[in-house]
């Protein structure tokens, strides 16, 4: 039994603890069976030793946006680093392979590494462009070729799901608190673990997926269900009323408290006790004597006067609640009055800190949503989001490709009908030009052969298929996007946590200018080749594409 299923048998799905981990079902098997046919017919055909180059890019931006997060770049190199098909991996493609498949293929298999790979990628965490390969691999044919599924679903669904959250992010503003609460809804466990990893990479602030934040240590935050309060009928349920005063330690009546605060409240509040459910404060009285430090009650329409009886009740024992969580009817409206029925409280109990109460709404929430709630104006601190940001409801599915640009030294191209599906051929190097005011002006793509454009001088970018489209740029600071994080079978880059990534991502966010960035028709961000490139991209494509004859 190798460590993969030794660990897999041990119960945790998960190796390691504390910092971004590998997942325990990414393994070589993770893959189409096509990559290992193909394996098999490349060895066959004697290219074992063939020497390519992969670009991994997607073609267009997700949520109708212009910009991308790149994200799930750990994951890819701690596959890289495991990359080995365990005995029980060879026994299963020996029965599930067509007949006829010679031993030494086999045997090879089971010899395979990825210790002769290269991978350069862009940061993790940083906007990324279509066109631009974030990933880009050399290495044995068959080796680079194996790896291509397994990459793209490591990197699909989190740089997805990372620009999802980061949109989100950017309509709530930064003072907002974003949770995700989607696990109920996401695609499977696995996609509900990534869901909660990789909103917490594009700026959200915690997760309810306990293992999670176990697994990932992101903040666990939670309020709690209708359930609590629909469990209790009536106070005399409660069993106990009693909860110690925070400083002097003497056990009082919390419901007492409470319904003593409620009788004044209702004039206040302009709420009669009768329109407020009994079972409904029996549930707050509990919760609050369950967690009286952190009181957080859901409400519905009428939950506001018991809220704030227990509230108040908690305030005579020396403790301070948190605050609401609304789950339906008209999130503004019911947060203003929210809101309003605090400060009263504030005022007339002379409870200032009633004025900071958190008010946490919910709701098939989604972009849209808090755009539409920000134009009406609302008093919420708090959005938890779950369905339409774990399921990327405007968009299920990033299109990055893996496609082969070079083989022993001689660049590939992939024609195609649809220009957009032209690959970009050869051994590419990226670079991020910027103005002087910090803002990124273009991504310029170049034969790796060129030299890099250097600050302050003139460089020519052209669009990559429309000769008349070009511009000089002259850059004030050139950023050079690939670095080597794999090579001769180590990971060779310092990787950063999982809260440096994140941090990443609005640093990266701010460089780019708020007209990329909006949300309705943002302006496309520059994607353009060097002369250089443009010329050999079009020799090549002339060369390859057959001459048709009319008869
Ligand atoms: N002020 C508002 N502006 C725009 N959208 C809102 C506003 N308030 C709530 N919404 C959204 O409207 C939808 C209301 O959905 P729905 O009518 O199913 O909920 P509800 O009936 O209020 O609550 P329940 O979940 O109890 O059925 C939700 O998607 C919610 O996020
Ligand atoms: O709405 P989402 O963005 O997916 O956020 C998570 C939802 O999950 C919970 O209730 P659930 O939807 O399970 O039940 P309910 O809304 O019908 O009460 C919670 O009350 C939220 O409404
Ligand atoms: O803690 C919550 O309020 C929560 C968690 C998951 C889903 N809905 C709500
Ligand atoms: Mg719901």
């Amino acid at each position: 039994m190798n460590d993969r299923e030794m660990s897999c048998n041990s119960g945790g799905q998960f190796m390691d603890r504390g910092r971004m981990n590998q997942n325990g079902v990414v393994q070589p098997l993770l893959t189409d069976l096509y990559q290992i046919t193909m394996a098999y017919a490349y060895w066959k055909s004697g290219k074992t030793d063939d020497q390519a180059v992969f670009d991994l890019f997607f073609r267009n931006n997700p949520f109708h946006g212009e910009f991308t997060i790149f994200a799930g770049l750990e994951e890819c190199l701690k596959f890289l680093d495991s990359f080995h098909y365990s005995q029980s991996d060879i026994e299963y493609l020996r029965q599930t392979l067509p007949e006829g498949i010679e031993n030494e293929f086999f045997e090879y298999l089971g010899n395979l590494t990825a210790h002769d790979v290269t991978l350069y990628a862009i940061d993790e965490g940083t906007v990324a462009f279509p066109r631009v390969p974030i990933i880009k691999l050399e290495g044995p044919l068959i080796i680079v070729q194996l790896l291509e599924t397994t990459l793209l679903t490591l990197v699909n669904y989190a740089s997805l799901m990372a620009t999802n959250a980061a949109r989100y992010r950017m309509v709530a503003g930064k003072h907002v608190k974003l949770l995700e609460f989607g696990l109920r809804r996401a695609q499977g466990p696995d996609g509900g673990l990534s869901a909660s990893k990789y909103s917490y990479t594009g700026g959200f602030d915690g997760t309810s997926n306990v293992l999670a934040g176990k697994l990932f240590n992101i903040p666990v935050k939670g309020t709690h269900a209708h359930a609590y309060i629909t469990s209790f009928s009536s106070v005399g349920e409660l069993k106990t009323r009693l909860l110690k005063h925070k400083q002097t330690g003497i056990m009082e009546d919390l419901l007492e408290h409470a319904i003593r605060h409620r009788q004044m409240l209702s004039h206040v509040l302009d709420v009669s006790t009768e329109e407020s459910s009994e079972g409904e404060l029996a549930a707050m009285v509990s919760y609050a004597i369950a967690f009286p430090d952190g009181f957080m009650a859901l409400v519905d329409t009428s939950g506001l006067l018991n809220f704030s009886a227990v509230a108040l009740a908690l305030n005579d024992l020396g403790y301070h609640a948190l605050g609401i969580r609304i789950d339906s009817g008209d999130l503004a409206y019911l947060s203003c009055l929210a809101r309003e029925a605090f400060e009263k409280v504030a005022e007339r109990f002379k409870v200032p800190w009633f004025n900071k109460l958190t008010i946490v709404a919910s709701n098939d929430i989604n972009e849209d949503t808090i755009l539409s709630l920000n134009e009406q104006g609302h008093k919420i601190d708090c959005f938890g989001i779950g369905t339409h940001l774990v399921t990327c409801q405007r968009q299920p599915a990033l299109g990055c490709v893996y496609k082969l640009v070079e083989i022993n030294g001689q660049a590939r191209i992939k024609l195609s009908q649809d220009v957009e599906k032209v690959t970009m051929p050869g051994n590419k190097n990226a670079y991020r030009l910027y103005s002087a005011d910090g803002h990124a002006l273009i991504d310029l793509l170049q034969k790796d052969s060129e030299h890099p454009p250097a600050v302050g001088q003139k460089v020519l970018c052209r669009h990559p298929f429309q000769e008349s489209k070009r511009a000089y740029v002259i850059p004030s600071h050139v950023e050079s996007l690939y670095k080597v994080y794999w090579k001769a079978g180590k990971i060779c880059q310092h990787l950063p946590t999982l809260e440096q990534v994140r941090e990443k991502v609005q640093i990266s966010l701010k460089t780019l200018r708020n007209d990329h960035k909006r949300t309705l028709n943002p302006t496309p961000y520059k994607v353009a080749v060097s002369d250089n490139l443009y010329n050999f991209i079009h020799d090549l494509w002339l060369q390859n594409a057959p001459i048709g004859e009319l008869s």
